[in-house]
């Protein structure tokens, strides 16, 4: 790119960053120097390949979204949280909240995220245990008890029975009173990268893609602020991936969740702003930082030219990151908190939109208060200390940065390609369907993973406590214990409730979901009111189950 056309650029990024709200805080040095907002090329500089890089607020994005940065608004601090029942995370909430998160993000146990009551005999001896144990509306009603719903963005990770989860939230909020239209949040639905990496789902993938396409239809008719898709890598890249398959895996996911809207006929500009993304933050700072760069720009630039959105807000990338939880040793436990320090500062030098810091105890047990405490006030040392919220992107610009942002963007357009090879119909959604069918996706991430686990052996790649400088004065940690006694008391409180209930009233609703489910129509509706007689998980999902049937993965070896 030419002299005159970077300096417009600067020109244009200039006169929107003069338009736009600042925080009135202090932007300078620790020392006191002064720092601009953005830093560029040198007046006169002529860059070749520049409109790759381009300015903060402008396509293709690569910068960021926003041409303050930081400056106009700091990453939301959302802290994953959930154990035991309603009532004790509830309490963690406010906890956090009180300690200066920014929104809430809630952990469900394994019998919730796999539909089932915990009086199921499935759910025996996980009630509670990675997560809180949430039944029917009235246990979100507990968990969100004194939170103002339509004040706080909140966030659900669930992908199976993401919708009855989103149901239950919704009648939460309307017993608080709270405006629905007005609701603001996120749910991970994220039904692909379950086949792919982290293996929670109801059905086969047709009715799964059936209820997300209804829920997309909804939120975008009647929730416009909520984001009812969380495109997840995170899983990806804990099951092993690399950092580009993570990144294209993922990618690739949320471009068949854009088909997906487009075969419902609905607008590309009206829908994509609420898919967001959800990425590892793993412990290589650069490889990271690049990553998510080209994430913003890869998406921005497929959004636009393959898929037609003219809107800005359809081309944004907008993501969540969490730390990496494999990155987190068992042995020297306090070591962890330099490594999620680490990996929160790439995270935000990537310009993460929400972050969750992992805990020092997360490798061994769900976090105690204590170390809870640790996770959050590391994003807040980040956030008010180090001086990084000053500066939009700044490391853009640096050749080694760049370099990686490229390779890692055509790590990713050349598994695009292969995706859709793998496909009949030159779809990414006939790709991923195939390669979830055909174990592509779960092969390459083992290869991944193995190659890795080969090259720690080896001694080639180190981990401090693990393959070398092991010894240790470290004391075993104090780690949080969910006791016994809460599934009992959840399954008495379920009984309770369940005893409770218009039995046919609820036999009613559930009966006019199964009917919905056998038309074409939108589920939604009915499936809110199932939740209102107080129809639980495991009712809604089994009534599905029974129509649908259960997938289960072809057996490879
Ligand atoms: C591993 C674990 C497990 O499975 O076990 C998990 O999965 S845990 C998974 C946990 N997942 C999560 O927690 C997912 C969290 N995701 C989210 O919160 C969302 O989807 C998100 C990534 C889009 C972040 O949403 P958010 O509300 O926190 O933040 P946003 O970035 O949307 O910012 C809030 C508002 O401020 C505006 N805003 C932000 N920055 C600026 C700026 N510099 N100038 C002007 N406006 C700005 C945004 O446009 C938006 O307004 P407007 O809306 O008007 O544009």
């Amino acid at each position: 790119m030419n002299a005159d056309e970077i300096a417009a650029g600067r020109a244009r990024w200039q006169a929107r960053y003069d338009a736009a709200r600042k925080r009135d805080a202090d932007f300078t040095t620790l020392s006191g120097m002064p720092v601009e907002p953005l830093y560029g090329p040198p007046e006169g500089a002529e860059v070749p390949g520049f409109a790759r890089i381009g300015w903060p607020g402008e396509y293709p994005y690569t910068r960021g979204l926003y041409p303050t940065g930081y400056r106009g608004r700091r990453w939301t601090i959302r802290q994953f949280a959930g154990f035991g029942n309603a009532e004790q995370t509830n309490a963690r909430y406010k906890m956090i909240l009180a300690a200066g998160g920014g929104g809430l993000s809630v952990a469900f146990d394994m019998p919730t995220l796999m539909g089932h009551d915990s009086d199921d005999p499935k759910a025996l001896g996980e009630v509670g245990h990675c997560g809180v144990a949430i039944d029917s509306a009235a246990d979100m009603e507990t968990l969100f008890d004194g939170i103002d719903l339509q004040a706080t963005t909140t966030s659900m990770t669930i992908s199976g029975p993401a919708v009855p989860a989103f149901c239950m939230y919704l009648v939460a909020a309307e017993r608080q009173g709270a405006d629905i239209t007005k609701l603001d949040g996120t749910l991970q639905t994220d039904i692909f990268k379950e086949y792919i990496a982290q293996k929670e789902w109801l059905f086969a993938p047709e009715p799964h893609l059936r209820l997300i396409g209804d829920l997309m239809e909804y939120c975008a008719r009647h929730i416009p602020r909520y984001k009812p898709l969380s495109v997840s890598g995170y899983h990806i890249r804990e099951a092993g991936a690399t950092a580009a398959q993570e990144l294209a895996y993922t990618l690739a996911d949320g471009f068949g969740y854009v088909e997906l809207g487009l075969s419902r006929g609905l607008d590309v500009n009206v829908f994509a702003p609420g898919l967001s993304f959800f990425f590892d933050s793993h412990v290589d700072f650069f490889e990271e930082i690049a990553k998510f760069r080209a994430a913003r720009r890869i998406w921005a630039r497929w959004l636009r030219e393959e898929y037609g959105a003219t809107s800005e807000k359809a081309l944004w990338l907008r993501f969540h990151t969490q730390t990496a939880g494999v990155s987190l040793t068992a042995q020297q436990p306090v070591n962890n908190v330099v490594r999620t320090a680490v990996e929160a500062l790439a995270a935000v030098l990537g310009g993460t939109n929400s972050l969750h810091t992992n805990a020092l105890d997360e490798t061994l047990a769900l976090p105690t208060d204590e170390s809870a405490e640790i996770a959050l006030r590391t994003q807040q040392v980040l956030m008010e200390e180090t001086g990084v919220t000053n500066v939009a992107d700044p490391l853009g610009g640096s050749w080694y940065v760049e370099a990686l942002t490229d390779k890692i963007e055509a790590e990713a357009e050349a598994i695009f390609a292969k995706i859709r090879s793998l496909g009949s119909d030159g779809t990414i959604t006939a790709g991923i369907l195939r390669g979830i069918e055909d174990g592509y996706f779960t092969g390459q991430i083992a290869d991944s993973a193995f190659t890795y686990q080969q090259a720690l052996e080896k001694g080639d790649k180190r981990i401090v406590g693990v393959n070398c400088h092991t010894t240790t004065v470290a004391k075993d940690l104090e780690i949080l214990r969910i006791s016994h006694e809460v599934e009992l008391a959840q399954k008495k409180l379920l009984a309770a409730r369940k005893a409770d209930r218009q039995r046919d009233t609820v036999d009613a609703a559930l009966a006019a979901l199964v009917e919905v489910a056998r038309g074409t129509g939108n589920m939604i509706p009915a499936m809110l009111d199932a939740v209102r007689a107080e129809a639980s998980m495991g009712e809604i999902c089994d009534a599905l189950r029974a129509e649908w049937g259960v997938y289960r993965e072809p057996a490879r070896f």
